[in-house]
């Protein structure tokens, strides 16, 4: 995928946020603060909520004592797609360890000096490195966040001189680490289709040779969390997303669920997963892409590994043959090159569900 032309783009002074917070601890830039609205309490009591998002067992879909505990747990699978667009997964088969390590040099590359961390820098107009994605103009407000975001697979999508040589395990950690969710993304889709009475491999045929982005969020404590925002309301572009929050974590992502931002309990060893907008498209609308956001602690910091599985840039996607019905369901989205969606998702800001506008048929 192309770079952006960065003749164009002016985006001022970014503040690193970990170094704001070592020099001025309780000062909360003016390009930091966001209107109220955007603040986000959107309805009543429920705001703030703690809620457990479906929980899914997958040691109950790969070994399954009985057919009918099988399909009970393809059921919850459907109903999260559909109702939440979010599931967090348990017994997924990843060890301990390799999630473990991964969480390690990630730390251990944000704890970095600055100077170090420069040295893989996120230009402007790119999505891969170290800084912050999606700004596009000077006035445009900043998220309370660091990003390390590298393309893995395939690698024609890599960028070499952004892997970083240190921590020393880092690109040992992540070769090993993306195989994993590699692992876990096809069976997910495998679940996925046979939730949606499809034939188990038509998302792996589909995709072919599946495009896989790591970032990885670092939100350290803020002063006034109720003032910012860790990371901008969004939906994620790839087809599904998994988010690994690191052990012990503080609450932090939000999804908005009826007009309502509810938080997302961490559980123990378990992984988020969300529905990309991607999906949302090949199933005409049926599970749905959801918009979330990240807000900050006043005395915890937050990190988070993110994985975007997506089809091959070269792929064709619109809404599937067998879930659009001309009279009952008709096409809701047009047909378009996965590469051109990629390449339209990170050229504009993070603005909710405004990039699947791509996409959609308006009436
Ligand atoms: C900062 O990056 C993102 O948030 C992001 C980008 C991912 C990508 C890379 C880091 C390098 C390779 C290209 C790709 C765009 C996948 C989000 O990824 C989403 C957006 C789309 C589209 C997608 O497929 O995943
Ligand atoms: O860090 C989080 O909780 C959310 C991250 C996220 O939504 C993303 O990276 O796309
Ligand atoms: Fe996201």
């Amino acid at each position: 995928m192309a770079p952006l032309p960065i003749s164009s783009i002016r985006i001022g002074k970014i503040d690193d946020v970990q170094e704001l917070i070592k020099s001025k601890p309780n000062k909360v830039p003016e390009r930091f603060i966001r209107e109220a609205n955007e603040r986000g309490v959107l309805v009543s009591h429920k705001t703030h909520l703690h809620h457990h998002i479906p929980v899914v067992d997958l040691s109950k879909l790969s070994k399954p004592h009985t057919h009918d505990d099988f399909l009970f747990e393809i059921l919850k699978l459907s109903q999260a797609c559909e109702d939440w667009g979010f599931f967090q997964v348990i017994n997924h088969g990843i060890e301990v360890g390799v999630v473990e390590d991964i969480e390690k040099v990630a730390k251990e590359f944000f704890e970095m000096p600055l100077e170090e961390k420069k040295k893989y820098p996120m230009e402007p107009g790119t999505v891969q490195g170290y800084g912050q994605a999606f700004i596009f103009s000077e006035d445009q407000k900043l998220d309370w966040c660091n990003m390390f975001a590298l393309g893995v697979h395939p690698p024609s999508i890599r960028n070499p001189k952004l892997w970083p040589s240190t921590p020393a395990r880092f690109s040992e950690n992540l070769e090993g680490y993306s195989k994993e969710i590699r692992k876990l993304c096809k069976r997910l889709l495998k679940y996925i289709a046979i939730s949606l009475d499809l034939k188990e491999e038509r998302f792996e045929e589909m995709f072919g040779e599946a495009v896989q982005a790591v970032r990885m969020n670092y939100y350290p404590p803020c002063s006034r969390p109720d003032l910012v925002l860790g990371l901008s309301p969004h939906s994620d572009g790839s087809a599904l997303t998994v988010l690994q929050q690191s052990k012990n974590s503080c609450v932090g992502l939000q999804i908005l669920k009826d007009n309502t931002w509810v938080s997302v309990l961490p559980l123990p060893n378990a992984l988020v997963i969300n529905i990309g907008d991607t999906i949302e498209v090949l199933t005409n609308g049926k599970y749905k892409s959801v918009e979330h956001r990240a807000v900050t602690n006043r005395e915890r910091e937050r990190l988070t590994i993110v994985t975007f599985y997506a089809p091959n840039y070269e792929v064709k996607i619109e809404p599937m043959g067998e879930l659009v019905d001309d009279e009952t369901n008709p096409c809701k989205y047009r047909s378009y090159n996965h590469g051109d969606y990629s390449y339209h998702y990170v050229s504009n800001k993070l603005q909710g569900k405004k990039s699947l506008d791509f996409a959609k048929i308006l009436n």
